[in-house]
């Protein structure tokens, strides 16, 4: 039996980092997908007996023998409970974490560890200690701002969840999950997600999950419909950070200046409200107004992401340069290096600006915002 599964990454209009602290964020999917092939062998196959993970772009290959994974986790009934998300409790994860490292992952790949530790504990959980191959590839660059390890959560637990389903009609390409299993799924990639940034807010595993365009505080979701076309330049800084560590130093400083640090959440609130505001406007704004409002709004966001200490000397280069053609930008996702924002206004000509980023070794992209969530094919 295989199950397909994609995921798409994502870009944070507003709000990051202030959204773990309960704030509101503005979010879209992107349309740069994890992709995740789920194969499990005939109970007639009696030579299968390992789960084995490809990482297909990375080419790298873990595997381990099932016989292996049931001595070291509990995979017992209690343990394996497809239809109620748990959390991975600490003893779990150090017994993953010695599964993990009889790996030998390449020192140069070890950021890899948190990623495939995670794929052992949701897979475990929701599948159990059976044998299987899972292929992994994606669209995203690793550890950069445009959720990659949401979009791998994601699509992992939307592969293992549609391979216990009983409704496995065989269509044409893509499908989208029915709504229980879809919040089921974000539940699943939210506990992974977990793993992964330690306190994640949860918005990144949501607008993978259900797409388009959402604003999120606290957990809870609303769906934006856009009313204006939104067009954004990405820029990949390639400097490598790690979402955990610049999350933990937000609250580390938010311990030291409690007051300070809650007007800037406060600030980053009313901006994330503000934006989503606007994009959904059916006012007789015209789209010119719109696009200058978000500029105002997306600088004075960088500015308190700044304050916040996640913006990084790259970023600031992708913005002095953009500004040069008088456009704004601002860091996506958790910031330390990464992907910055550019927006684009109606009629805005690229070539310039992309010429000079990448003359400065930055890559460039541009992605279409606000597609669909999680998907599956059979
Ligand atoms: N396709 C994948 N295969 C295996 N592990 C992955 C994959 N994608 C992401 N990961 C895991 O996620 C980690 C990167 O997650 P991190 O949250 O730091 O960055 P991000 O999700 O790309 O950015 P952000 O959280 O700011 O949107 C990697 O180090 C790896 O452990
Ligand atoms: C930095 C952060 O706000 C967004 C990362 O894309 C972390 C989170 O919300 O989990
Ligand atoms: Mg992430």
């Amino acid at each position: 039996m295989e199950v397909k599964a994609r995921a798409p990454g994502k870009i944070i209009l507003a709000g990051e980092h202030a959204v773990v602290h309960g704030s509101t964020a503005v979010a879209a999917a992107i349309d740069l997908y994890t992709y995740v092939t789920l194969r499990l062998p005939l109970l007639s196959d009696e030579n299968n007996d390992r789960l084995t993970l490809q990482l297909k772009d990375l080419s790298l290959e873990f595997s381990w023998s099932v016989s292996r994974l049931k001595e070291v986790i509990p995979c017992d009934s209690s343990t394996v409970s497809p239809s109620t998300p748990t959390s991975s409790s600490s003893e779990t994860l150090k017994s993953i974490a010695v599964l993990v490292g009889e790996q030998n992952i390449p020192e140069a790949k070890i950021w890899l560890s948190s990623g495939i530790s995670t794929f052992l504990w949701l897979y475990t959980s929701i599948l159990g200690c059976i044998p299987a191959t899972v292929i992994i590839t994606t669209e995203l660059p690793y550890g950069s701002g445009l959720g990659s390890s949401a979009a791998f959560c994601v699509a992992l637990t939307a592969a293992l969840i549609a391979s216990s389903s009983s409704d496995k009609t065989r269509g044409e390409g893509w499908s989208s999950l029915d709504e229980t299993n879809l919040e089921l799924l974000n539940k699943w990639a939210f506990e992974g997600e977990k793993i992964i940034h330690g306190k994640p807010s949860g918005i990144d595993n949501t607008v993978s999950a259900y797409g388009n365009m959402i604003k999120f505080c606290s957990g809870e979701i609303t769906r934006l419909q856009s009313n204006m076309p939104l067009r954004m330049l990405i820029t990949n800084t390639k400097v490598g950070r790690n979402t955990k560590a610049l999350v933990s130093g937000v609250s580390e400083r938010t311990v030291r200046h409690p007051e300070a640090m809650n007007c800037v959440f406060n600030a980053v609130d009313s901006i994330s409200k503000e934006v989503a505001a606007i994009i959904q406007t059916k006012d007789d704004i015209s789209v010119t107004e719109k696009e200058e409002r978000i500029k105002e709004l997306m600088e004075m966001n960088q500015g308190l992401l700044e304050s916040m200490g996640v913006s990084h000397s790259s970023i600031d280069t992708v913005i002095q340069t953009t500004l040069k053609h008088k456009l704004t930008s601002k860091l996506t996702g958790a910031g330390g290096g990464g992907c910055v924002l550019t927006l684009l206004p109606t009629r805005t000509v690229v070539e310039k600006v992309v010429q000079e980023l990448e003359s400065s070794g930055f890559q460039c992209f541009t992605a279409s915002i606000g597609g669909n969530g999680a998907e599956i094919s059979f």
